[in-house]
């Protein structure tokens, strides 16, 4: 079925194919194994289903393959030429076939000596450009040289963006805890509820406060109505229009609208049409985290992602990170109707990782509709959530580990600790107590538990060994056999946070390509969005509204105009 020479927009239909069969043949046979049995069987898995990109190491040894499947899997890509059509993404081919686009998340990380030309625009020089002004930016930020209207130094820079231009910076941001210098510190606006923004302005001083109003777009309602509220916030505290450009800049694509909204574009960072929003946290929508970080730590941040990048396009599917990880997702969301994956951070830093990963992989792989328009014949989009552990444990691991659903998860931990603290009992004299002990290495025993529980489980046998009561046997068994990758690292630094970013938006890639969809458009979220407009209008109006479409929202409308003291 690979054909380099095939249309990379034109699909056809991949469970039609001899590989997508053998595969769904395949699956009642390991469907039937238990991990411990395969385990018993393979006991050197442990040691070789493993895969080691750039600081990640990656064992994916207790999923429920066989490395027969994992041949099977790779065939299955190659029939959707997987290959050919990552190699399209990467010299910027209009992937995005509905949007007429290139792809180009991955120029943005591109060292400055590289080259790449796209449509005749030199676009590793643009990068780097844009990269070389928020750099300049965030120095004087950081150094006190810029100075707001009253002529302070600013102390708290407030990105205002919602989606991609809101998750990537705050999760960066908290990730990066530890690796912020300097004496700027950055919060997040991004709900249209007016909570948000009143919430994060408490306690602010407007002489000391920069806002950068993030929106490729620049037409996102919440974000301008955020930023309007937030200029006459500002306005009315330090008495004049004139104190704007001193205290608001923009990221976007729309150099016009920023304009109209009154920021001078001298002070606007731009980006592309080739870089969707869910994939910006690495264009200039990372100033927030920029300022925060420095230009250097930002640089080695960009560093991260290239790394995986770099493994994604040369290393044979049979051994690459995000290959085999997207495929496995697709193993279970195809072919055992398994269609969620919980992501599991072992880091309260990441804490923001699993809402990241929701829109990165639901608002790209979230299509019924192949790119030649026609309806999938298999399911799409894995369902991504998640918390940090040992949070999660405390919730909704009983689901996880005695649920009758089999919900595969992703482990992330780190071998050092961000912070650490020695384990004290309570009885322990508080002024003079010594440990040696270490609370992160109790964070990851939880880690390597649950795993292993998880995968292993107990069995009846097991727990009646333990003298437990027969009638509380079959509550306490514990039916392992639950699937999970771990993927470790020796630090949460800023490289480590770019990698393990590339490495999720390279499994979405995988898997979209594999269904054939356009893994970069996001048609779904317009039609909520306009009839807001027209709703805004009908909840806000003098008079009784005529009747809409719908019995139960106009019945809703009339509920809430009378409680907001309107004629119903
Ligand atoms: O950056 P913008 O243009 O304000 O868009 C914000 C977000 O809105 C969306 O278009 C979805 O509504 C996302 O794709 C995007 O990240």
């Amino acid at each position: 079925m690979a054909d380099g020479n095939r249309d990379k927009n034109q699909e056809f239909d991949i469970t039609a194919t001899a590989q997508w069969q053998a595969l769904a043949e395949h699956q009642p046979e390991v469907a039937a194994l238990h991990l411990r049995d395969v385990f018993a069987e393979d006991p050197n898995r442990g040691d070789e289903l493993t895969v080691d990109v750039g600081d990640l190491h990656i064992d994916y040894s207790k999923q429920r393959v066989l490395r027969e499947t994992l041949t099977k899997l790779v065939d299955l890509a190659r029939a959707a030429d997987v290959e050919g059509k990552r190699d399209a993404m990467f010299a910027g081919e209009h992937i995005n076939n509905t949007e007429d686009r290139a792809v180009l998340h991955t120029a943005l990380r591109l060292p400055a000596d590289a080259t790449l030309s796209v449509d005749g625009q030199d676009v590793v020089g643009d990068v780097h450009e844009v990269l070389d002004r928020m750099g300049a930016f965030t120095d004087a930020l950081r150094s006190g040289e810029w100075k707001g209207y009253t002529g302070k130094p600013i102390e708290t820079v407030i990105n205002i963006g919602i989606g991609g231009s809101d998750l990537g910076p705050a999760m960066v941001y908290q990730a990066l805890r530890h690796y912020v210098t300097g004496s700027i510190h950055c919060r997040f606006v991004s709900n249209v509820d007016p909570a948000d923004l009143v919430a994060t302005l408490d306690g602010l001083d407007p002489e000391t406060t920069l806002f950068i109003v993030a929106s490729k777009t620049f037409t996102t309602l919440e974000t301008i109505t955020n930023a309007s509220a937030a200029r006459q916030w500002l306005v009315k505290a330090l008495g004049s229009d004139d104190a704007v450009s001193k205290h608001f800049v923009a990221v976007s694509t729309n150099a016009e609208k920023v304009s109209e909204f009154g920021i001078d574009t001298a002070n606007m960072f731009e980006f592309w049409d080739w870089v969707g929003g869910r994939y910006s946290v690495d264009s200039a929508i990372g100033l927030s985290v920029m300022a925060a970080i420095g230009k250097e730590a930002f640089g080695e941040f960009l560093a991260g992602f290239h790394i995986v990048d770099d493994h994604f396009r040369t290393a044979p599917l049979e051994a690459n990170a995000p290959v085999l990880l997207g495929l496995i997702g697709l193993w279970y969301d195809n072919f055992w109707n398994v269609a969620s994956r919980v992501v599991l951070p072992y880091s309260n830093d990441m804490s923001r990782f699993s809402a990241y990963l929701q829109q990165l992989t639901m608002e790209s792989n979230g299509k019924s509709v192949t790119k030649s328009g026609d309806h999938v014949t298999a399911d799409t989009g894995e369902v991504f959530w998640g918390e940090p552990g040992t949070n999660g444990q405390h919730a909704f691991y009983q689901l996880l580990h005695q649920g009758t659903r089999m919900i595969p998860s992703d482990f992330i931990g780190f071998a050092t600790a961000t912070d650490d603290l020695p384990v004290l009992s309570a009885s322990d004299d508080p002024l003079t107590a010594q440990s040696d002990g270490s609370m992160h290495d109790l964070l990851m025993s939880n880690y390597f538990a649950q795993t292993k529980v998880l995968a292993f489980g107990k069995t009846a046998e097991e727990v009646a060994a333990e003298g437990v009561e027969e009638r509380l046997v079959p509550h306490q068994v514990m039916p392992g056999n639950r699937p999970s990758t771990s993927i470790m690292s020796h630090e949460l630094t800023p490289s480590v946070v770019g990698q393990l970013i590339a490495l999720y938006e390279h499994q979405v890639f995988v898997a979209g390509a594999i269904w054939g969809i356009n893994s970069f458009d996001q048609w779904g979220v317009q039609l909520g969005k306009s009839q807001a407009k027209e709703l805004l209008s009908v909840i806000t109006s003098a008079d009784s509204p005529a009747a809409q479409s719908d019995s139960s929202t106009d019945a809703l409308v009339r509920w809430y105009r009378k409680q907001r003291g309107r004629t119903p």
